[in-house]
């Protein structure tokens, strides 16, 4: 897809429109240089019917372009608008693994810099349609001067732009070229933020840094677009020597011939003179449509990569508000890295959940707990083996509803600073009430929905996401190491207090924890070692919900 059938797709009767008042414009353009023309040849007057004429060709040029203009800018933004939220939409409904698998400098990459360049190239599309028309406009005027001057006119302009073709070409080379390596780019401006502290604390890691890493990638960048905007310069040389070239035509070489009339001589001179800066503006205004297709290609691979095994959509359920039992019948997943000859599977894993009690998955580093989870939640889909709700095999278009199931907080959960899809009446005395609780009442108010703020320390950071997990309320709650950053009295009001409440409300809790002094807070444990569970985990006990 190139940027015109984007702006097509968007709306085709606005493209349509803003091309036929550009067109329009532009004719009136030339025609209002044919005007002038005959005024300085004698032919009309500026003060008899040549006014009048002067001044409706003057409203209709100026008018129509000021249309164009307006309805363009209104189908670019929309267009940007589109894509922007289209491309976010698609990221919410694409599945978690694709999302892994792209990274964040991918999807960053498209969002911020193709958006970008896109949006650079919509803005000028106006300009271009009128100049372009401005050019057809001072074209016909030119052969209706003189067919034969046409002619040749029209040869030196083929050569001329057959010749641009093809340092366009040269250029969008480069350019795919300098594309293709800026989400490396993006991933190193991540590492320069998220790795400061490694970065300053050892200065040779941060000389490594910039001289093996940073730098290479961003002088191939600066090569390649060197590249273009020497191609960019050539082109408008190039432009401006096809321009001098038919003037040296026309004054030079015709009149040896006696080929051409004095009136018709100046028209040429005037219009071609005349055309310059058009032509100028439709090269640079190439460069940045070239730019913008080579962008909405990467667009395209995003969009994609992120529909690729995406759910289809399910009805619009109401959440669920309770469960009898959950199966996993011997669910696995495997992880594969592309660059080493690794593989890490999880399972098959056979367990089941009730509602009213605590499970504790618990192993090593890499053991697959947080893996686990993910399949749990549905955040994973199983490659193989089945996952049971009330006897109900959960499947590709059931599974978005029945992640609905679980409040989490994961490890390296996002914290929003808005209570986003939570509307209940008593939602913010609820709130407030939790956050005297825990203990976060003076850092933090509630206002409007809204945390006056999300600028803490990771431990209470992790209270705050906690309280928007229990202003969820759902059936099943879990936390994925949430005590790691607690301090020890916290840490104790969680495992003692907090968890067997939940229990006591009917509420599933599973743990994932490396806390050994609390594992018999659990009324069942899960050990994993290498993806596999390597102790029997006992039934569950259906407890009586008080
Ligand atoms: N996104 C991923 N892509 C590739 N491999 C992954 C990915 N996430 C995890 N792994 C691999 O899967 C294995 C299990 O990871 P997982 O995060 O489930 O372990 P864990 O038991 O939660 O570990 P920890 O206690 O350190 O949090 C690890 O060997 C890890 O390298």
């Amino acid at each position: 897809m190139t940027l015109f059938t984007l702006l097509l797709r968007t709306s085709r009767k606005h493209f349509l429109l803003a091309v036929v008042l550009g067109l329009l414009s532009g004719l009136a353009n030339a025609r209002l240089i044919s005007l002038i023309n005959e005024a300085i040849s004698g032919d009309a007057t500026a003060t008899g019917p040549g006014l009048p004429l002067f001044v409706a060709v003057v409203s209709v040029a100026l008018g129509t372009r000021l249309a164009s203009q307006m309805v363009l800018g209104r189908l670019n933004h929309g267009t940007l608008h589109r894509l922007r939220v289209g491309l976010s939409q698609q990221a919410v409904n694409a599945p978690l693994r694709g999302l892994e698998h792209l990274g964040e400098h991918r999807l960053m990459g498209v969002l911020k810099e193709d958006a970008f360049t896109i949006s650079q190239a919509l803005v000028q599309v106006p300009t271009m349609f009128v100049n372009a028309s401005l050019v057809t406009g001072c074209l016909l005027y030119l052969g209706w001067l003189s067919g034969r001057a046409f002619l040749a006119f029209g040869l030196v302009l083929a050569l001329g732009l057959t010749g641009l073709m093809f340092l366009q070409s040269r250029s969008r080379d480069s350019l795919m070229k300098a594309r293709g390596r800026l989400d490396e780019m993006f991933g190193h401006f991540r590492a320069l933020w998220s790795g400061a502290k490694e970065l300053k604390l050892h200065r040779r890691r941060g000389k490594a840094f910039m001289s093996d890493m940073l730098e290479p990638t961003s002088g191939f960048i600066r090569d390649m677009l060197l590249r273009t905007a020497d191609v960019n310069a050539v082109s408008t040389a190039l432009a401006s020597l096809l321009v001098f070239a038919i003037i040296g035509l026309l004054l030079f070489v015709f009149p040896a011939f006696g080929a051409l009339e004095r009136s018709t001589l100046v028209g040429y001179t005037l219009v071609v003179l005349y055309l310059q800066q058009p032509l100028d503006s439709i090269i640079s205004l190439t460069q940045a449509v070239l730019r913008a297709d080579v962008a909405i290609r990467n667009v395209e691979r995003l969009g994609m990569a992120l529909t690729e095994g995406a759910e289809p959509a399910g009805s619009e359920r109401p959440e669920p508000q309770a469960f009898q039992r959950l199966r996993l019948a011997g669910i696995t997943h495997s992880y594969h890295r592309e660059n080493e000859d690794t593989r890490f599977t999880l399972g098959p894993i056979h367990l089941e959940l009730v509602p009213g009690e605590i499970l504790f998955i618990v192993g090593g580093n890499g053991s697959g707990k947080t893996t686990l989870a993910k399949l749990l939640t549905g955040l994973y889909a199983p490659e193989s083996g089945e996952v049971l709700l009330d006897g109900e095999p959960v499947t590709d278009t059931t599974r978005g509803h029945y992640r609905q199931l679980f409040s989490s907080v994961f490890f390296d959960f996002h914290l929003f600073e808005n209570l986003l899809g939570l509307a209940a009446p008593e939602l913010e005395p609820r709130a407030r009430g939790l956050l005297t609780r825990l203990r976060l009442d003076r850092k933090v108010r509630l206002e409007d929905g809204r945390l006056s703020t999300t600028s803490l320390s990771t431990g209470q950071r992790k209270r705050l996401a906690l309280l928007t997990a229990y202003l969820e309320n759902r059936p099943i709650y879990l936390f994925d190491e949430w005590a790691a950053d607690q301090d020890p009295v916290f840490k104790d009001v969680f495992y003692r207090e907090l968890l067997p409440e939940l229990k006591q409300a009917g509420k599933t809790v599973v743990v994932i924890s490396h806390d050994d002094r609390y594992f018999s807070v659990a009324d069942r444990l899960l050990r994993l070692e290498d993806g596999r569970i390597v102790e029997p985990v006992p039934a569950p006990v259906v407890q009586r919900v008080s």
